[in-house]
């Protein structure tokens, strides 16, 4: 091995962010914001309302560009130069809070619709969908627990079964990251523990970031926890380690 090669790490991490701030007429949304996650990690973000989880995933995705710091996908994609289509395209996948789904379509047309992409919805159900497509779709609808539901109106669906759709939706279009914004927000204990196993389930093949303020569900995905405060990294660690840090249980727990 050459003596350059030895300090290399052995894969870049699937998202770089250092130095981001984003400033909103003159208030800092996000402050010197450094954060990487390993391919193949899942990371639970963490962090009182106004801390700037929000502001980073929109950062992450294009929709926001920060005023300074860098900002990569895989070491060579720099996010702070692209568009959300092309940065969606380049496989990284976000699931907003509120579900989106076509509630008049099945689950499947769905599915179907969200491989196509943002095309004409008549022009994609008419159209005849390959059956590796179909192969796609039926193991998703496993995955997120719907194959029972295939051919059922969306909405037709329980809170807790349309945010499983939306993922759902991301995961037809196979991104490498996927950001999910609060999904438990509203659902039964049980669909709680159900979306934690998902996740799971997901980040055997995915890298996945959650912002999450259900400690339960955050306990249960047993994972790193990084908890964000007025546009900075405050703690990172296992949740047991935030939660034990002082300047965390003053800023956020202890409210
Ligand atoms: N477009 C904008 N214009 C002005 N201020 C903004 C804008 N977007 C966000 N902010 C402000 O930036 C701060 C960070 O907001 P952000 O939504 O990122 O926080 P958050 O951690 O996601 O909060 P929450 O948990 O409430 O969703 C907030 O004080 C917010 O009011």
């Amino acid at each position: 091995m050459s003596a350059v090669s030895v300090d290399r790490p052995a894969r870049d991490p699937i998202l770089y962010l250092d130095g981001i701030s984003v400033t909103f007429d003159g208030f800092k949304a996000l402050n010197a914001l450094s954060l990487l996650l390993e391919p193949g990690e899942m990371r639970a973000i963490i962090g009182p309302n106004g801390a700037g989880k929000t502001t980073m995933m929109d950062v992450i995705t294009g929709k926001t560009r920060p005023q300074k710091g860098t900002a990569r996908f895989k070491g060579n994609l720099d996010l702070t130069r692209h568009d959300e289509a092309t940065i969606a395209r380049a496989g990284i996948g976000r699931k907003f809070q509120k579900p989106t789904v076509f509630e008049n379509h099945t689950v499947f047309d769905n599915l179907v619709l969200a491989i196509a992409g943002p095309r004409d919805v008549f022009s994609t159900l008419f159209r005849s969908i390959k059956p590796r497509q179909i192969e796609r779709i039926d193991a998703v609808l496993e995955t997120v627990r719907l194959t029972a539901a295939r051919d059922r109106p969306a909405g037709d669906l329980s809170h807790g079964q349309k945010q499983w759709l939306e993922i759902g939706m991301l995961l037809v279009q196979e991104p490498e990251l996927l950001l999910v914004d609060e999904p438990v927000a509203g659902m039964t204990d049980l669909e709680t523990e159900a979306t934690a196993d998902l996740l799971r389930e997901i980040n055997k093949t995915r890298s996945v970031m959650v912002v999450e303020h259900d400690m339960t569900f955050v306990r249960a995905l047993n994972v790193k926890v990084t908890v964000l405060h007025e546009g900075s990294v405050l703690a990172e660690g296992s949740l047991d380690q935030v939660q034990s840090n002082e300047r965390v249980i003053e800023v956020y727990l202890g409210r």
